[in-house]
């Protein structure tokens, strides 16, 4: 396959080759020549790009590769030691975010930047008073671009009470007030389920019909050929291609980011066991706010060698239910049992060391320190164990020791940095995934209690990330598996649980379940049959193009369709509703 590199219109592909991007119009943004050096690392090298204006552009590439530098070079967060940034036909020197929303660019970073405390109203004016003030200017304007781009925001709702979606629309709607023309999402999709991607999507098709541009970065190729008018793939970082969405397949865009084919989680043969590893037994968890209760009578087994998958819109009890397992929460009643061993009353330390690895769902506050070098944070959790640790009554930490373990890890999972020394927050998003992962399954865990495993990882790395937890299964490992990924959910587990408002509803087979089921199961509605019968032959459709025969290309056998005929009153996505 040829890799292209065009910012002209381009003619006479050969067939079956992937289709240039053809540029129409004023392009809003041109990037020209930008190259980003860290110690150790050129981040971006020579990269061009443009992308025209009223048009979705997607940035694709493998962990690493160089795209957030990229986009917090165009939105003023990082300075390019060489090249030029053209917004709108004009040079601009972007020193600073506010150089860019001036210039009208702005951004939406993947972990949200919102004060829970405080209203809808309160976040938009924040830092933005001159703008409207803070009153009923304020929310009058906040109505009008809600409305015109259908966001679906009350300027009056607590952000503690909104679940992920919203919290989305919010940020989103932060960068319209600003005056935003051009609006760059890093990796918006990551964190949502495929019923919130929907919506997600229909936002961006408003905000293109109304002339604004976005400029979004995603690992989901699936959805990046839903939704994009135009794809830019960076690699190892630089621009390799830039393609046509309509003239180009998922496998196709995997091969050009990694050069390897889209991998698939499916699984082999059973190796469910018949010996608990985890039993959760009728645990609840109270609201200390004295709302309904955060977990409701939640029972389940898994067993050595499974993988239990929970499905759930973000925000219906599975952060507690981790927390829970792991001992940061107390439940209000209930028991949980590793193999027969009761250790509800356990510290966090006491179960890690029984053998529960985590793999936490938000990894800069639950997972790193990023202020300190990789080989620390492999300490992380494990800070008792003999590789890590000398001294009498191993109380002096083995720096020797837990170097030596952090190039083994480095190694066996692929983490792309300079060197161990490096802080965790250098590392791409990615890198920081793929390094807590081998933290972790490092220690051969009895069990493993994974939130989100390969939330970020491009998919080259997540095929890597499957294959260990599959091996480890093997050898008997338990999983509770949380994943807003229902690909990866129905294609890793064994058994499938789905989490609504605190309490475990259902179980279905992997093999059996189809979209339609989970997505309405997870918003607790109930599909009809007309609904039923177009989600199958929707399914039928995708499948047969996304699988040519010479393909392994799973990306949409369960995608961001899901549960999308469910009644979106339903949901927890909209404001007001479960978190
Ligand atoms: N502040 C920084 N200091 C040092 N190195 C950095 C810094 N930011 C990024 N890098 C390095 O630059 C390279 C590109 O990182 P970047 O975050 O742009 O990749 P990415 O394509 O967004 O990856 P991912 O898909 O994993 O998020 C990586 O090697 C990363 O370690």
């Amino acid at each position: 396959m040829c890799v292209i590199v065009s910012n002209a219109p381009v003619t006479g592909d050969k067939p079956g080759e992937p289709a240039r991007a053809v540029h129409h119009g004023a392009p809003a943004v041109r990037l020209e020549g930008i190259t980003k050096r860290f110690p150790g690392v050129v981040a971006n090298k020579d990269i061009s790009l443009t992308v025209d204006k009223g048009t979705v552009h997607a940035i694709v590439g493998e962990n690493g590769a160089g795209k957030s530098t990229l986009m917090k070079i165009l939105y003023g967060v990082q300075q390019p030691d060489e090249g030029t940034i053209e917004v709108d036909g004009k040079v601009r020197q972007l020193r600073s975010p506010s150089d860019a929303i001036a210039a009208g660019i702005g951004m939406v970073f993947q972990h949200f930047q919102l004060a829970d405390n405080l209203t809808v109203l309160e976040n938009v004016v924040l830092g933005a008073e001159k703008l409207h003030g803070i009153g009923d200017a304020a929310r009058a304007k906040i109505r009008e671009i809600s409305g015109a781009y259908g966001l679906d925001v009350r300027p009056d709702a607590l952000v503690a009470d909104l679940g992920v979606g919203a919290r989305q629309r919010i940020e989103i709607l932060k960068v319209l007030y600003r005056g935003a023309r051009i609006i760059i999402l890093d990796e918006p999709t990551a964190v949502l389920v495929p019923q919130e991607v929907d919506e997600l999507f229909d936002n961006l098709r408003e905000l293109k019909s109304e002339g604004l541009t976005v400029v979004f970065i995603s690992h989901k190729l699936d959805e990046v050929l839903k939704v994009a008018d135009a794809i830019t793939v960076i690699r190892r970082g630089t621009t390799v291609a830039e393609v046509d969405p309509t003239g180009v397949t998922p496998r196709q865009l995997a091969e050009l980011m990694v050069g390897s084919e889209l991998p698939s989680p499916s699984t082999e043969e059973s190796t469910v066991t018949q010996t608990p590893a985890l039993t959760a037994e009728h645990i609840s968890l109270a609201d200390p706010a004295g709302g309904r209760a955060l977990l409701e009578d939640v029972s389940l087994t898994i067993h050595a060698g499974e993988i239990v998958g929970i499905a759930g819109v973000e925000g219906n009890g599975q952060a507690e239910l981790v927390e829970v397992i792991m001992g940061i929460r107390e439940p209000s009643s209930g028991r949980i049992l590793l193999g027969d061993v009761d250790i509800s009353d356990w510290e966090v330390r006491e179960i890690r060391e029984a053998g529960i690895g985590y793999i936490p769902e938000d990894r800069h506050r639950h997972g790193l320190l990023l202020e300190a070098p990789l080989w620390e944070n492999v300490i992380l959790g494990h800070q008792t164990e003999a590789v890590n640790v000398s001294g009498p009554g191993g109380i002096l930490v083995n720096a020797s020791g837990a170097k030596r373990e952090t190039e083994t890890i480095v190694e066996e999972y692929d983490v792309r940095t300079p060197s161990i020394n490096v802080t965790s927050g250098s590392l791409s998003g990615g890198n920081q995934q793929k390094l807590i992962i081998g933290r972790e399954m490092r220690r051969n865990p009895r069990v493993l209690v994974a939130a989100h495993p390969t939330r970020g990882v491009d998919v080259g790395a997540q095929a890597a990330i499957w294959d260990h937890i599959k091996a480890a299964r093997r050898n008997g490992l338990g999983v509770l598996l949380i994943s807003a990924d229902l690909e990866e959910l129905v294609g890793l587990s064994d058994t499938i649980r789905v989490i609504l408002r605190g309490s475990l509803s259902g179980e279905f087979d992997p093999d059996q379940v189809t979209r339609e089921e989970l997505g309405a199961a997870m918003t607790g509605a109930q599909p009809t049959p007309a609904e039923k019968a177009t989600d199958a032959a929707t399914d039928a459709a995708t499948d047969a193009a996304a699988h040519p025969a010479t393909s392994t290309a799973t990306g949409t056998a369960v995608g961001p369709d899901a549960g999308t005929t469910a009644d979106p009153d339903a949901g927890a996505t909209h404001e007001g509703e479960t978190r």
